[in-house]
């Protein structure tokens, strides 16, 4: 039974709770108190006994694995039980019987699972800071895996108790021990975490790493647990919003341990009189209370809002940026943008400002020639007509735009609204248009995710001709961002292309599993018009990002880009984190991939460059970074992403 399918979230977005047991050759008998009697939805179990060493098996021994494969279906096998590797496996000992014991037991174990068709299986975690041999091994196995996962187990708060003296505790950073083993295996696909969660948690930033990592579950330990007022298990604030963000990131939960806590026995079941025959009481699960209270986190979470909700399939999920000056969009596009009220309620309030400003209420009788360049199917249009009786102003409108298709729209529009004295519609590219008049205000929209990306620059530079000197652009100005990511999905879905085209691409996503290591700084800005005599739309930045101290090292895949517009005077829209406009949902980000990925020592400088080249037929962007190792530069001449002019 899973935690329930709540309101606010897709089917496939139940959450799901299992169990950690111990060994038992009764699987069968295993499952049925588990899930049955327990209500958890999965196992997490041993496949083998743990006493079992393969140097101490006489010749014709039987292997001691849980039973048969055939006393579960294909079908449980896969949906209700996770292998547990033997724990005291250790490839890295110094000891060498036990290293080959481990590598025998380890190959042994994961071959029965492959067998079984579980879907993963979790691996003990390595025992200390070396563990090349047991990468090495793992490595191995994963070459030949079919589609099951394995999942590494990892403290999230390693305590070294070797380096412990009476008065000192040190804590060991055990996201270096995930990355050390995830380096040696190259960001092996199938290979994902489990995290162990116990009382103590690292700090907000350093928790904040491992949302961009590839956590597969979280299993808390019931010392983990508080007690609350009737004696119930419970969880502290930092732990319990641990826990929803595992819900957020679709992390399977999994509880572990010996009961803690000792409960009150409901009056209900007393009363039931619910007694087997030996007079004793029926048996309880005694970790169903930890599930009841992980249940009831997942149910208190607030639902997602429409529009998340709408977005879930995109999360994560890489879309090849639009090129809407060498395409022609299509209609679904339209239709999308046009639903995104927030967009056009900001060019509205940015044109009736631009027009107070510019004709003063003595004059409102006055014509204002306003110009919408690139106008689609006429939002924009009618937001400009809006703000126009807004304000009482009167206006005549000169609708420019180049793709033959919205142009249709247009014309169907401007008759079903009556706007024929007012609009008139110009099929042309705004760069080759001879207009008949010069503009008081320019409204366009060509913003992509990164800002300047789908060319709006070069296409107002055009339109800039019949701008008059004191006219106004709406927007006037626009910047992009960068922000250092970590992003394993991301990468792993670019690398699986096994080609460096998609290393050298920008992606357009719905982040979602991801870490923001640092807060974003601003890359290239366009100011429209543009009179400045030595004007280029090439741009070099050079930045310098710090990962916060309490952070610990973090591994950087990639950068996410935004962008922010400055409409007019203080009416803005964007997509820049801290300061987007809210409810809008026109642009998703955008992933600049790294072809390898850079780990930066917090307190220690992260140094990144970024070009915007231009060519005659094309507009690209390059990058790198150069410290604290340097990368190959990226997309060099733009031989693998550009952006057609
Ligand atoms: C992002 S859409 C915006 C459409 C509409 N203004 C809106 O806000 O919903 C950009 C529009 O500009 C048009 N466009 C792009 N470059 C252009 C150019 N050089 N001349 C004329 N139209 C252009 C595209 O065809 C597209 O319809």
């Amino acid at each position: 039974m899973p935690l329930g399918e709540k309101a606010g979230f897709e089917k496939s977005q139940s959450r799901y709770c299992g169990v950690e047991t111990e060994f038992n050759d009764d699987i069968p008998q295993l499952l049925n108190f588990n899930l049955s009697t327990g209500s958890f939805d999965f196992v997490v179990a041993p496949l083998m006994n743990p006493t079992y060493r393969p140097s101490l098996l006489e010749k014709d021994g039987v292997l001691p694995f849980a039973a048969s494969d055939l006393v579960l279906s294909p079908s449980q096998w896969s949906s209700h039980v996770v292998g547990k590797l033997s724990s005291w496996i250790d490839l890295d000992s110094e000891d060498e019987a036990l290293r080959i014991d481990s590598e025998t037991t380890l190959k042994q174990e994961i071959a029965w699972a492959n067998h079984l068709s579980v879907q993963a299986c979790i691996l003990p975690p390595p025992k200390g800071a070396s563990c090349a041999n047991y990468a090495r091994c793992v490595n191995q196995i994963l070459q030949g895996l079919n589609n099951m996962q394995l999942w590494l187990r990892i403290p999230l708060v390693k305590t070294d108790d070797d380096a412990m003296d009476a008065n000192s505790t040190s804590f060991i950073d055990s996201w270096e021990l995930w990355n050390s083993f995830r380096l040696l295996c190259e960001h092996h696909g199938q290979l994902s975490i489990a995290l162990d969660i116990l009382s103590s948690l690292p700090s907000v930033n350093s928790l904040g790493r491992w949302f961009g990592e590839t956590v597969a579950a979280a299993i808390i330990n019931t010392d983990s647990f508080l007690t609350n007022g009737r004696g119930y298990p419970c969880l502290s604030k930092r732990h319990q919003k641990l826990i929803t963000g595992f819900f957020n990131h679709s992390i399977q939960i999994v509880i572990s341990g010996k009961p803690a806590h000792s409960i009150p026995r409901p009056s209900s079941d007393l009363a039931a009189n619910n007694f087997d025959n030996n007079g004793e009481s029926p048996q309880r699960h005694p970790l169903r209370p930890y599930l009841d209270y992980v249940g009831f986190l997942f149910q208190r979470m607030d639902p997602l809002p429409e529009q998340e909700r709408f977005e879930l399939g995109y999360r994560d999920f890489l879309q090849s940026p639009l090129q809407p000056l060498m395409d022609n969009l299509e209609a679904q596009t339209y239709e999308t943008f046009e639903r995104d009220s927030m967009k056009y309620i900001q060019y509205q309030r940015a044109i009736s400002k631009a027009l107070l400003d510019r004709v003063p209420d003595d004059k409102a009788s006055a014509t204002t020639v306003l110009m919408v360049v690139g106008a689609g199917r006429g939002p924009l249009v009618r937001a400009s007509l809006q703000a126009a009786e807004e304000t009482g102003r009167k206006l005549k409108i000169y609708a420019v735009e180049k793709n033959p298709n919205a142009v249709v729209t247009l014309h169907s529009l401007v008759k079903l609204e009556g706007w024929e004295d007012i609009v008139t519609i110009i099929s042309c590219d705004m760069r080759f248009w001879d207009a008949p008049e010069k503009a008081d205000i320019l409204v366009s929209e060509l913003l992509g995710s990164f800002g300047d990306n789908e060319l709006s620059p070069e296409c107002l530079d055009g339109a800039q001709r019949f701008l008059k000197q004191d006219g106004i652009s709406i927007p006037s100005s626009y910047t992009s961002f960068i922000q250092p990511l970590t992003a394993a999905k991301l990468y792993n879905d670019v690398k699986s292309h096994k080609d460096l085209v998609h290393f050298e691409t920008a992606y357009v996503v719905k982040m979602h599993n991801i870490a923001r290591l640092t807060p974003s700084q601003p890359v290239f800005t366009f100011t429209h018009p543009d009179y400045s005599t030595k004007k280029s739309n090439q741009r070099y930045k050079r930045l310098q990002f710090e990962i916060p101290s309490d952070t610990g090292s973090a591994m950087v895949h990639g950068f996410a880009g935004y962008f922010d517009a400055e409409l007019y005077k203080d009416v803005h829209l964007g997509i820049e984190p801290s300061i987007a406009t809210p409810n809008m949902f026109s642009w998703f980000a955008i992933f600049f991939p790294l072809r390898t990925p850079v780990c930066v020592k917090s307190g220690s400088p992260l140094e990144v460059h970024f070009w915007r080249c231009c060519g005659s037929s094309k507009v690209w962007y390059e990058w790198c970074v150069a410290s604290p190792n340097a990368s190959a530069i990226h997309n060099s001449n733009g031989r693998s992403y550009w952006v057609g002019l």
